[in-house]
């Protein structure tokens, strides 16, 4: 593993226009290349917001990011190239199918039709979707839909991607498809950092975990270690809850 962290966070916060609060409180944090990192928080707690930062769909109020060397501010485009993004809401087309989709995706990092088509075939076999690759997306189920979205991310090859709570609302095969996925593309290399609210999931996948509450970044270890520095937790959920109390954290 590299040890040069390929994402480094500086002081960054967030402060949403109108926001009376911070969506990011000086939140600091080095990533290195390998990694699967899972940042995991309560609703509200500002994974979102990280995630939309580092891709560059958002800025943040003060501070800086780093990634691949370059300085995200300065060098949004040539980052994004090089970043595969599987965004917490579907970005398919509905009256298009999985495969016109998936070629639209891919198009738009410059890749060519012939270039795509033996790459979009070998994604949807490995997701089980080859049968449905000429149906509608508006038929899918959202596990489907979840698979397909997960593709439509990685069609370039990208060295880092960011999944934001990639099997929510999955069923346990799909889940199980997207992270064996997830897990065959780290093995090559792919560092991933991605968000989720599935405790055992994380832990299973992740080499690397951050605990965000609040806007802050509460702790940071390898599952294994977050367990057993804790007191009486037997697994990720423990220590959660430990951490971010029992308290219900609606919003609206
Ligand atoms: N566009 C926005 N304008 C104003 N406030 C926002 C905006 N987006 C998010 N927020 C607020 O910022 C805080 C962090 O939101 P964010 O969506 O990053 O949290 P999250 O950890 O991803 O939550 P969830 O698990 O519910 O998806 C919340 O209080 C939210 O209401």
């Amino acid at each position: 593993m590299d040890q040069n962290p390929l994402i480094q966070i500086k002081n960054i916060s967030k402060q949403y226009k109108g926001a009376t609060f911070l969506s990011l409180d000086n939140v600091n944090l080095e990533i290195k290349s390998g990694e699967v990192y899972g940042l995991l928080g309560p609703n509200g707690a500002g994974k979102t917001t990280l995630i939309s930062i580092l891709c560059g769909l958002i800025k943040p109020s003060s501070g800086d990011v780093s990634i691949f060397g370059k300085d995200l501010k300065q060098e949004t485009k040539e980052i994004q190239k090089e970043i595969g993004v599987v965004p917490q809401e579907y970005a398919l087309y509905p009256k298009l199918t999985a495969r016109e989709n998936l070629f639209y995706f891919g198009s738009m990092f410059g890749m060519t039709k012939a270039q795509l088509k033996p790459i979009i075939s070998s994604h949807l076999e490995a997701l089980g979707l080859l049968p449905f690759a000429d149906k509608k997306i508006k038929t899918f189920s959202g596990g489907m839909k979840r698979r397909v979205n997960l593709i439509a991310g990685i069609l370039h090859d990208p060295k880092l991607l960011f999944l934001d709570e990639p099997t929510v609302g999955v069923d346990v095969q799909s889940k199980q498809a997207i992270t064996t996925k997830l897990k065959e593309l780290n093995d090559v290399g792919t560092t991933i950092i991605y968000t989720s609210h599935h405790l055992r999931e994380a832990q299973d996948l992740c080499s690397l975990v951050g605990i965000i509450d609040s806007g802050k970044i509460i702790a940071e270890n390898t599952p294994a270690k977050l367990i057993s520095e804790t007191k009486d937790a037997r697994n990720l959920e423990d220590v959660f809850i430990e951490l971010t109390g029992r308290e219900l954290r609606d919003y609206a």
